[in-house]
């Protein structure tokens, strides 16, 4: 019954193929719950999910898979369980485990058709971005911050990949304006967070990301000034438990430190005098408030309420480090306390410091549930927007799916302008870029024979063709160049190059350099017979040269079967388009209709059988 729908909808060809699929989910957060609905309803044959954490409470209201007894169980393995309901022969595998760990290796990835990211994280969707090119698997990534969504298709060679634009690095604060000169709530924040708190409880050798310790030549005497300062502060800790330990932190950094910047005059030019606090006075205006006020997370609290909160929070925290200590004595790393959002004492002391320092620089004070939102770096998760951007990563994987390449997208989601979903063509990929540029080829080692020697002169000189200038590395160590041939006798394994490890090689030739090599060794199970060689290239590639080494009168021509995406190409018109399959030809002229705003839709037709009709027509 739902494959009769699914064949009306997608057609014959493409349901059979999603059907015959194996596909690789990685994240089952927030897009990843949805993803995996679609994937289970639009009838993906086996689908592989992995996910390193838990389930939170937190995550209830729009990982829509998960349910309160569900709290602390494997994400990966309940919306296994869960989305198995939605289809009871979809083929579904659960791993709670990292996808970086060495076990899901260049052939695990490649054993896949597809493999759809559904991360919060730079890192492992650089992880996943590599082994995906290197094994040569498509990928759909997918990330959401808020109302805006995004959806980009990456293919080895054809595509832009994920590392060929940089990435945007976490807002920061020149180290002066934290520490000397807030202007805005989230400097107070920013010092309580990174500063006061580790000052006291934390390691204060730590280096806040938020804070910008290099760009501003004011820093360096900034930085001089806090290694003074990190000395009286660390008396201060070491008074913390003592009876006088809220008023020695409270007059240093509330009273003392701002006297001392008033002093600096030429700061105060165009802003009011910072203003020392009282703590005689705020203890008097505080004696009727009972530490309860803490829990008043909407209100934005007094002075007085703040400084009740400082103080009491200061107990708790200090209580808590006590009892650490007593459980570590024998432990060589002395305990620390560390910012959490959700942690009430340190979210408390972070509200009640930042917004004592507030008062003082005449900053706007905040609520903690403010406070709370500015100093998790949080941006609301929205489970439409979620929603909208996993239905977006099948619209285009069924491209994928239909070799469609020159109809993927990059795919963005987003409030501000006249239309919600909005599309650009993919860009080629980036010459430039260390992660997708190099070629890749495989070569098989006998473990117990193969020596550096076997593969710099068996494989790349004799059978790639390289000359004598090249350099060897293997996880970012130089195992061979041309002034380093001390290893050339050892034998790979010695080297620690086993199965699935990946070397780089470098053409040091000039000019006509090529492109980096990366070679991915499978060690043979079997010993090697007697005529075969301890290395050998399992299949010859074509090595090209790098970008501007390559001569104007032979530019990279796409191929007719083997269509390369660039930027520009559907906007100039179908003219110097690669030649469309005879399948996908009839598909465009027959579906492919300007919609009223002239923008492009896409329909999806059964070609198959006329008679069952019924297409659906999604505008991307
Ligand atoms: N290296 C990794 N290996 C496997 N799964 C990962 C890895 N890094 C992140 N994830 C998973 O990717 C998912 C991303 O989902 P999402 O962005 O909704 O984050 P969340 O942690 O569920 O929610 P929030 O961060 O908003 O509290 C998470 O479930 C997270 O555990
Ligand atoms: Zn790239």
């Amino acid at each position: 019954m739902r494959d009769s729908s699914l064949k009306r909808s997608l057609g014959v060809d493409l349901t059979r193929s999603l059907k015959e699929s194996r596909v690789l989910l990685v994240g089952a957060g927030g897009i990843g719950c949805e993803l995996l609905k679609n994937l289970v309803l639009t009838g993906f044959g086996e689908i592989h999910i992995i996910d390193l954490d838990t389930i939170d409470l937190s995550n209830l209201n729009r990982q829509f898979l998960f349910r309160h007894e569900h709290i602390k169980k494997s994400k990966a393995l309940v919306a296994k369980e869960v989305a198995q309901k939605f289809r009871s022969d979809a083929k579904l595998e659960a791993y709670h485990a990292n996808i970086m760990d060495a076990q899901f290796n260049v052939s695990w990835f490649g054993s896949f058709n597809v493999v759809f990211n559904a991360l919060d994280n730079i890192a492992a969707r650089r992880h996943v971005n590599k082994m995906c090119l290197t094994a040569n698997v498509p990928l759909i990534e997918s990330g959401t911050t808020g109302f805006n969504g995004q959806v980009q298709v990456i293919q080895k060679s054809k595509t832009e990949c994920y590392d060929c634009t940089p990435k945007e690095t976490p807002k920061s604060f020149p180290v002066c304006t934290i520490r000397s000169n807030p202007s805005q709530p989230i400097h107070c924040i920013v010092w309580a967070k990174s500063f006061l708190l580790p000052e006291l409880f934390g390691d204060s050798e730590d280096e806040a990301p938020e804070v910008d310790n290099t760009e501003n030549p004011d820093n360096a005497n900034e930085i001089a000034d806090l290694r003074k300062e990190a000395l009286e502060l660390k008396e201060l800790r070491q008074s913390i438990g003592t009876e006088e330990a809220h008023q020695k932190v409270f007059d240093k950094v509330f009273r003392r430190d701002i006297m001392r910047l008033q002093g600096m005059k030429e700061m105060w030019k165009e802003r009011e005098l910072p203003e020392p606090l009282d703590f005689a006075r705020l203890q008097e205006e505080s004696a009727s408030i009972a530490s309860t006020i803490s829990t008043q997370d909407q209100k934005v609290w007094t002075s007085g309420e703040n400084f009740s909160v400082f103080k009491d929070s200061l107990n708790r925290l200090t209580h808590r480090l006590k009892e650490l200590q007593e459980k570590n004595v024998s432990d060589q790393d002395s305990p620390i306390l560390t910012f959490d959002k959700d942690d009430v004492d340190t979210l408390d002391f972070v509200t009640a410091a930042a917004n004592l320092r507030a008062a003082t620089f005449q900053v706007e004070l905040k609520s903690k549930f403010d406070v709370k939102q500015m100093a998790g770096n949080i941006i609301p998760a929205i489970a439409t927007t979620n929603a909208m951007t996993a239905a977006l990563c099948v619209l285009q994987s069924l491209k994928v799916f239909q070799n469609d390449l020159m109809h993927t997208k990059m795919v963005f989601l987003e409030r501000s302008g006249a239309r919600v979903i909005n599309s650009d063509s993919l860009n080629p990929p980036n010459p430039d870029c260390a992660v997708c540029s190099p070629a890749v080829a495989q070569v098989e080692i006998d473990p117990e024979l193969a020596t550096l020697e076997h593969l710099i002169q068996g494989v790349l000189q004799m059978e790639l063709g390289y000359g004598e200038e090249v350099a060897v590395t293997f996880g970012n160590q130089l195992i061979y160049d041309a002034d380093f041939t001390d290893n050339l006798v050892k034998r790979l394994s010695d080297l620690g190059i086993k199965n699935e490890s990946i070397i780089t090689i470098l053409d040091e030739n000039e000019p006509d350099t090529r492109v980096n090599l990366e070679l991915v060794i499978i060690a043979r199970n079997e010993p090697s017979s007697k005529d075969s060689k301890p290395a050998t290239l399992q299949k010859l590639v074509e090595i090209p040269l790098k970008p501007e080494q390559v001569k104007p009168e032979q530019p990279a021509q796409p191929s007719t079967d083997d269509p390369t995406v660039t930027g520009k190409r559907k906007r100039e018109g179908s003219s110097d388009e690669v030649e469309l399959n005879s399948h996908d030809a009839k598909r465009l002229a027959s579906a492919s209709v300007p919609d009223s705003r002239g923008i492009e839709a896409i329909v999806l037709d059964d070609d198959a059988n006329d008679d069952e009709g019924g297409a659906i027509m999604i505008d991307d």
